[in-house]
């Protein structure tokens, strides 16, 4: 199955799916990583608060995958904030990957209450200019901390990874990505798995003969985010990829989109401390 790719604002292409890692232990995620790969993912989310960048890394080097085939994300942890420190933190990120560059790097969460997200977008448009990160973006940012970057900064962030699913939808959000060239990916796309049993997907599965999985992140393509659903299982990472043959209809949209509540199934952007 052919992945759609999204164009950034540089010009560079990504596969519109990716493989998430959050909460995969270091010694299970080389197989979750090769599993994603057999199935045909070409692209693998990380951050350096997950903990297994180093193992990711090794998996996707045994994937005999070459480095210019695969496209690596990760981010910056709340901790290392501040010009210097993101510097410091971003070439530990590289070390550990085994990389000399990485294709997306993000700052994981603004942290408004300590305010040093300017900075740290600074360094990250000083990594981006060495050409050791591809592209750059930002994670969980609303937009007040997106206008002060694209003022104070000297670079429009190519991605914002943000919670989006059917009942978290980011409408105003996705508004000011497009109107400013910033594409839209969507972290928990299954709200966490809490999603999938949801009486309208599970209906909506059944009408489409597809999993409730599918129909969720098909939604979701359908809007033309990225999406990073995770998994460890090998059978539903494969189904998870096989969302590209099928379309939901006008109706069955409209009735995914009415699940919109501004419901959270991570933490809120404003509050969390990291
Ligand atoms: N930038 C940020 O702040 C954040 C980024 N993220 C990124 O987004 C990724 C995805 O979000 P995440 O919160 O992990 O949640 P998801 O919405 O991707 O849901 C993952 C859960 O759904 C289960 N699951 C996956 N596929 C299926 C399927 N086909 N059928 C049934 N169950 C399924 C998984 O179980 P199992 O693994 O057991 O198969 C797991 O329990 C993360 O891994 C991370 O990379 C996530 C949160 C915050
Ligand atoms: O997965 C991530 O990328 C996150 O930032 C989240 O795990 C976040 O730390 C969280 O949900 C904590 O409850």
């Amino acid at each position: 199955m052919t992945v759609p790719s999204v164009t950034l604002n540089n010009g560079m292409r990504l596969p519109q799916l990716g493989l998430g890692v959050w909460q995969v232990p270091p010694e299970e995620v080389a197989e979750a990583v090769s599993a994603a790969v057999d199935a045909g993912y070409r692209s693998i989310d990380t951050a350096a608060s997950y903990g297994n960048e180093k193992e990711v890394g090794e998996a996707l080097r045994r994937s005999g995958l070459n480095r210019g085939d695969v496209f690596i994300t990760t981010k910056l942890a709340n901790p290392d904030h501040g010009y210097d420190t993101t510097l410091r933190a971003f070439d530990a990120s590289l070390r550990r990957l085994g990389v000399e560059a990485v294709d997306l790097y993000l700052i994981h969460w603004p942290l408004p209450d300590q305010d040093r997200y300017v900075s740290t977008w600074k360094a990250l448009e000083r990594i981006y200019a060495e050409g050791r990160a591809r592209a750059i973006g930002v994670s969980n940012f609303h937009v007040p901390q997106l206008e002060r970057i694209m003022e104070e900064g000297g670079i429009i962030p190519m991605v914002n990874q943000v919670e989006l699913h059917p009942m978290l939808a980011q409408k105003e959000l996705r508004r000011f990505h497009a109107a400013h060239g910033i594409v839209t990916e969507a972290w928990s796309p299954l709200g966490h798995g809490r999603l999938l049993d949801h009486p309208t997907v599970v209906d909506i599965a059944q009408e489409t003969g597809r999993t409730p999985a599918q129909v969720l992140l098909r939604w979701n393509v359908r809007l033309g985010n990225m999406v990073i659903p995770k998994s460890v299982t090998p059978a539903r990472i494969r189904a998870n990829f096989e969302i590209f043959d099928f379309e939901l209809s006008d109706g069955q949209t409209e009735r995914l989109d009415a699940l919109n509540s501004g419901t959270r199934f991570g933490p809120d952007p404003e509050e969390f401390r990291g």
